[in-house]
């Protein structure tokens, strides 16, 4: 059964434009998501699509002068605001993107022992410094004390040590080293082999590719492909939408071609498919409306041509 089931999910902030105008912007439309327990689903996708606020949307974390709609279900349940803040750091962990998450008063070992709900607090943070390779010193620390890199291993310690069924990373490993980044990343697989549910955002596909089992690449605020890990290696001939396809050669280990044009803002976002602009396969029935998310082999996909 899935863990987090994300259905319709859309978020719009009212701003103010020229003119003092209040406007109505959507960031997310018609994003659907499911995590299982078990599994690592990897979220990808340029920067300004939409990971950050789908973490926030789950966690009920998302500024005031949010509009959210759709549906969001934790074990089956639907997530509403106050089971959102009843479970948040409990059964749903989030590892922000934002090292300014972490509390500036507080020692970062403490921090990090406030997050255990059962058992010693102090022998599991411990435990977990040493095998993010903090060292003992480092409990005593403010956060302003720490490298960046530092940081990051405390509020990826903070989730590890919760015991939560859910866990959120959004870009954990930005500033680690190479050894650090891969105890990070066996750790992230761990929590999902301990039958946790994972969504990790990142912009390192290459090491999304080591430990997920599925990859969900965003694009304008939706999520144009789900599909399984396998399916993103060779010239990407086994994916289903041209936006992944055309990611997936541009990085530099493959063809390292960009694609032309840019991903549109959410004030002008157009009416059809949102990749319709930039795609080469785009024809007049793909100005007409979103297309829906559907299954193909084995995946999910938003796009009327795809096969
Ligand atoms: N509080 C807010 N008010 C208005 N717009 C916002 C707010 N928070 C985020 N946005 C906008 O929503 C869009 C999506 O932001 P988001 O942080 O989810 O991107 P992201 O995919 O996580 O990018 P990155 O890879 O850079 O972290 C961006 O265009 C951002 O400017
Ligand atoms: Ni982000």
């Amino acid at each position: 059964m899935s863990i987090l089931e994300v259905e319709n999910l859309s978020v719009s902030f009212t701003e103010y434009t020229k003119g003092f105008r209040r406007e109505k912007r959507t960031y997310i439309s018609s994003l659907d998501l499911s995590v299982k327990a078990g599994e690592v689903v990897a979220v990808v996708g340029a920067s300004g699509s939409g990971k950050s606020l789908l973490a926030h949307a789950i966690l009920g974390i998302l500024p005031k002068n949010a509009t959210v709609g759709g549906t969001i279900k934790y074990n089956g349940k639907l997530l509403t605001a106050s089971r959102q803040k009843t479970i948040r750091g409990t059964e749903i962990a989030l590892i922000p993107q934002s090292v300014n998450f972490l509390d500036p008063l507080m020692k970062v070992g403490k921090q990090v022992q406030t997050a255990v709900q059962n058992g010693d607090a102090k022998t599991k943070q411990r435990k977990v410094f040493e095998r993010y390779q903090l060292k003992n010193e480092v409990e005593k620390m403010y956060p302003f004390q720490l490298s960046g890199g530092m940081a990051r291993r405390v509020l990826l310690s903070t989730a590890t040590v919760s015991g939560a069924r859910l866990i959120i990373a959004d870009e954990p490993t930005p500033g680690m080293d190479k050894a650090v980044l891969l105890e990070a990343m066996k750790s992230i697989r761990d929590l999902a082999d301990t039958g946790c549910g994972v969504i990790l955002i990142t912009h390192d596909i290459d090491s999304a590719l080591t430990i997920a089992d599925k990859i969900s690449v965003f694009y304008a605020g939706t999520n144009v492909e789900t599909s399984p890990v396998q399916h993103f290696s060779g010239s990407g001939e086994k994916l289903r939408h041209p936006y992944s396809k055309a990611l997936w050669r541009a990085l530099p280990q493959n063809d390292f071609i960009g694609i032309e044009g840019t991903q549109p803002h959410a004030s002008q976002l157009p009416p059809g498919c949102l990749f319709e602009p930039r795609c080469k396969m785009a024809t007049d029935d793909c100005k007409k409306e979103r297309p829906e998310m559907r299954s193909l082999r084995d995946g999910m996909v938003r796009c009327i041509y795809a096969t």
